[in-house]
């Protein structure tokens, strides 16, 4: 059974469809990558999945229809790191990161498991490499160090299925590639990842699969080398690439616009 399936998924916000006959499978232990340029749905699509949007069509975690479970069932099963944190009150990146065990409080904080939701933070604090800015106000934070302290909260949850909107958007070459290192090694771990990302060089070298989304629907669904060719580039972002390999991986760099049909 897949850790995550999704089937006929569509968002309307009246008359537009913004999301329209969807469907994935995504494995334990797998990373998919969603790409598609500005405007193709990709966060309407992670949204619809964490069940954040009204939506048609269905999905299952685990066999259980996401649907159906309760808020604080769905927020132990699946972490969702969105492009906005909606934080806007004055807190520590480590309190930030301890709100990821928040699914797992019953209660209260403290108690039988706060060894465990402790150790959480502190894995997740080490993994997104935010442990030296732990006392660190949010809003003192640059871009790219808050959205490595918003990663650190997500992996926190611990959840079988993370959904990360674009993590690597503001951060640095040398951490854009730590963070997709990090998200390989949560999967070797066995959790499952969908991912949003621009990069397409970073998105060929470590997502598994990779699901090209184009005015709304799936244009190319497959292994980075089916999906990344040439043609579909050009029809998806109107873009010529320019591509080669690298020690065995492939590279591909937005060469030039082109005129498409
Ligand atoms: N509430 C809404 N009402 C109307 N249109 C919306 C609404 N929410 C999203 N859209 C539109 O739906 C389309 C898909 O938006 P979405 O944010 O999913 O795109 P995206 O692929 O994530 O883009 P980006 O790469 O810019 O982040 C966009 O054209 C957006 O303007």
């Amino acid at each position: 059974m897949s850790l995550l399936r999704v089937e006929g998924l569509e968002v309307r916000v009246g008359a537009r469809v913004l999301l329209r006959e969807v469907a994935l499978a995504l494995e334990a232990g797998e990373l998919l990558g969603v790409v598609g340029p500005n405007g193709s749905g990709k966060s309407t699509l992670v949204k619809a999945i964490a069940q954040l949007l009204p939506h048609r069509g269905a999905v299952w975690l685990d066999g259980d229809s996401l649907a159906r479970l309760s808020a604080r069932q769905r927020a132990r099963r699946l972490a969702y790191l969105g492009q906005d944190d909606g934080v806007r009150w004055p807190t520590s990146v480590a309190d930030l990161v301890a709100l990821g065990r928040h699914p797992w409080q019953s209660g209260g904080w403290g108690g039988a498991s706060a060894a465990r939701d402790r150790e959480a933070v502190e894995r997740a604090l080490d993994a997104a490499e935010v442990e030296a800015l732990r006392e660190r106000r949010l809003d003192t934070l640059s871009g790219g160090e808050r959205a490595r302290a918003r990663l650190a909260r997500a992996l926190a949850v611990e959840a079988p299925l993370l959904l990360a909107d674009e993590p690597i958007a503001a951060a640095d070459p040398r951490h854009q590639l730590r963070i997709m290192e990090l998200l390989r090694a949560h999967c070797t771990r066995g959790a499952g990842v969908v991912l949003v990302l621009h990069d397409l060089t970073l998105a060929s070298r470590f997502c598994d699969r990779l699901l090209l989304l184009h005015q709304g629907q799936v244009l190319a669904q497959g292994r980075p080398e089916q999906v990344l060719d040439a043609a579909k580039l050009r029809t998806a972002y109107g873009i010529e690439v320019l591509g080669g390999s690298h020690q065995g991986e492939r590279y591909l760099i937005p060469w030039r616009c082109v005129e498409t049909d």
